[in-house]
Formats: C-alpha cells, structure tokens, sequence
C-alpha cells in the first residue's frame, strides 16, 4: 500500500453538538470503501457496533475491521494515542493507514483538538491538520447555536458542514437554521446527510500533502486569533453542564420506562442534552439502543448483540442546569417501583424529577 510522499497524514475531526449525528455518519464512513484506509480514534467502540466488522482485537482498545479500516478507542491523552497509532503503524502492527479521524466529544471545543498536533514535538513530524467535519441537527441546531458557545465554535471552525436529521424537521427550520450556518461559516460546503448521493470522500482530507503548512485545513485551524461569533441571540453562554449515569441490574419494562422518558422530557426537555443508553428489556434476548436529543426521543433500535458481557441497562444524561441526582433519584423509584404500567404511575414517577 502506498505511503504518502511526504509521511505527514491527515487528521480530520468529526466533530457536532451532543446528538447532532457524529457516530451515524461515522457509521456510514467506516462502511465506504474510499476510507479503506483509515484509522479511526473514537471514545467507545460499543457505540458504533463494530462486531460485524470486526477481523482482529489488536489490543483491548485497537481492533481491525473488514474494511481496512483500524478503529481505536481513547482514553486520557489524545496525543498519547496518536503517537501509540503512529508507532504501531511504523512497526509493522497496524496497516499502513493513510489519514486519521477523530470522532470528538459533543461538548468538545474544537480548537484544542487539533491543535495537540501543532503543539506536540512528535506529532507535528507524522500528522497535519485535515479537515473539521461538523454535524448539525435539523432539529435542535439553531437552538443549540443560540444557546451554546461550543456549538457555534464546532459549526465556525468547519471545513465541511453536514446537515442531520432533515427527514424530521420543517422546511422553515432547516431553512433558518442553513441562514444561520451561512452567517456562522460562509466558506465551508454545507451537505446533507440525508442525500443519498452524499460523496462521503469529500468529506474527509483524504491524502497527505507536501508540507503540513501548505495545506491548513480551510477554517484556518492554526489560526491564533479568537473566532468571531455571531449569533442571533448574542453570545451564548458557557452552560452548568453535567452528566449522570444509571444503571439497572434486572430487565426493565419498555412501556412504564417510556412513559417515565416521556414525562421527563415533556418537562424538562430543554435542559436535557442528551440521553443515550441500551437496555435490557424485559421479554427481548437483543439489547435496545435508546437516543433522545433534548424533545427528541429518537426510534428505540435493536442491536444485534451485546457490545459487552455485561448485560446492565445503563443510561447516561447529559444535563444543563438539572440536578443530576434528582434524575437518578426519579430512574431509581421508577425501577424499584413495581412495574408501574398505567401512565399515572408512571407520571407521579416523571414529577419526582422535577
Ligand atoms: N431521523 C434521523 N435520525 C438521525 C439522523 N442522524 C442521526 N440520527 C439519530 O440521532 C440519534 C443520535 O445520533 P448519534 O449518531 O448517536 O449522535 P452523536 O452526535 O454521535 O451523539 P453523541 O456522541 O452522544 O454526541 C440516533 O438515534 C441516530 O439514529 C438523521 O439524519 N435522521
């Protein structure tokens, strides 16, 4: 396989506010045979469903798929496995992948990301900036814009936008959100996900090039100087984000724990970022994947298996502004409850959240 000329490999960040469509898209990249070649740092394996595609654990958090594709999963540094990427590569370990994406947190600020490669002595020899890749949701993108500094700065500092969720918002929404983006970022392309001629290779910096400093991604990734946000609303402010995590040992009741999910995002869906989680329902052998996005309570979807032996249902919310233990407090009355089926249980169970 061919090495770049020059050694410097690409480092593409997908990047997108909290649900916004990240690991969907990332799904859909790992699956094209233009990213053959790629390596892939993302934050847990389990979310993408990899066991399909899997031909080698490499180690606990590196495993090579069927595609070519090698898929890493980063704890602490993200330089450290960078450079852990880099010197398995060069040893002869891992195939001689030809660019990196990184699949960053919701939250994460975009410009300390990348800028680890510039700072790092190491990894400024071996990788370069490729490009930002940001999704924005349909649905919640222009409230997320007016409300969170982080947002603006993943949407301001893309090379390429990729709009999600179109299939379930309104033309007028779609529409102010796109002014928006327009306003935020008038130079990046704006694509959408749901083309389904969407040329998943233009997303993505694909080759090395002849110097790192000859090629900065367009947003001007190096760029030293503070962004100029522009927002509707003015400035966002920096949110009291927080998350919480729940567990449950024994199968929960699908139809008491949706009217529990209900009744909690009917109230308080503006400050609950995200909730995501996979259940062990009763009566189902497969798992349940849940997702909701703030109102948006996405199709529950059956995974094929278990990611893990460990068959716990486990939710994780991302809240802003909602204490995270009276949420844990309204789940575990609603578990420990005895199977609440009509909605007034499961209501009095949802205003324990309040
Ligand atoms: N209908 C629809 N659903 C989508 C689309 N893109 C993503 N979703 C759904 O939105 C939910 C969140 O998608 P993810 O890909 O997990 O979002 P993410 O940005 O990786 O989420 P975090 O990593 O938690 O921030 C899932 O239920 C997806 O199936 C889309 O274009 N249309």
């Amino acid at each position: 396989m061919m090495i770049e000329p020059d050694g410097f490999l690409p480092v593409n960040l997908l990047t997108g506010f909290l649900g916004s469509g990240k690991t969907t898209l990332l799904k859909r990249i790992l699956a094209d045979a233009a990213f053959a070649d790629t390596a892939v740092l993302i934050n847990e394996f389990g979310e993408i469903g990899l066991d399909h595609d899997l031909v080698e654990r490499v180690d606990g958090d590196m495993v090579l798929l069927r595609s070519g594709c090698v898929c890493c999963t980063v704890r602490g540094e993200l330089a450290t496995a960078l450079k852990d990427l880099y010197s398995k590569r060069e040893r002869g370990l891992l195939p001689p992948f030809r660019r990196v994406i990184i699949e960053s947190t919701g939250l994460a600020d975009p410009f300390p990301v990348l800028s680890t490669i510039k700072a790092d002595p190491v990894l400024r020899h071996h990788f370069r900036a490729g490009n930002v890749i940001t999704t924005v949701d349909a649905v919640n993108g222009l409230r997320q814009l007016d409300t969170y500094i982080e947002s603006n700065r993943q949407a301001a500092i893309a090379d390429r936008l990729v709009m999600t969720k179109t299939d379930l918002a309104a033309d007028c929404d779609r529409q102010a959100l796109e002014e928006r983006l327009r306003i935020l970022n008038p130079d990046a392309p704006l694509l959408m996900a749901a083309d389904p001629d969407l040329d998943l290779s233009s997303l993505a910096d694909m080759r090395g090039s002849v110097s790192p400093d000859s090629c900065l991604s367009q947003s001007g990734f190096y760029c030293e100087e503070p962004l100029q946000l522009v927002s509707a609303e003015g400035v966002p402010h920096q949110a009291a984000i927080s998350s919480v995590s729940l567990r449950v040992d024994r199968p929960v009741d699908w139809t008491a724990f949706g009217l529990w999910l209900t009744m909690l995002l009917n109230r308080h869906g503006e400050r609950v970022l995200r909730v995501k989680g996979i259940l062990n329902l009763k009566g189902e052998e497969r798992p349940v994947a849940v997702h909701g996005v703030q109102h948006l309570v996405h199709a529950p979807v059956h995974m094929d298996t278990w990611p893990s032996g460990d068959r716990t249902s486990r939710l994780v919310f991302i809240l802003d502004g909602i204490d995270g233990a009276v949420v844990k407090r309204s789940f575990e009355a609603f578990t420990l409850a005895r199977v609440p089926q009509t909605p007034s249980a499961a209501s009095s169970l949802a205003m324990a959240a309040q």
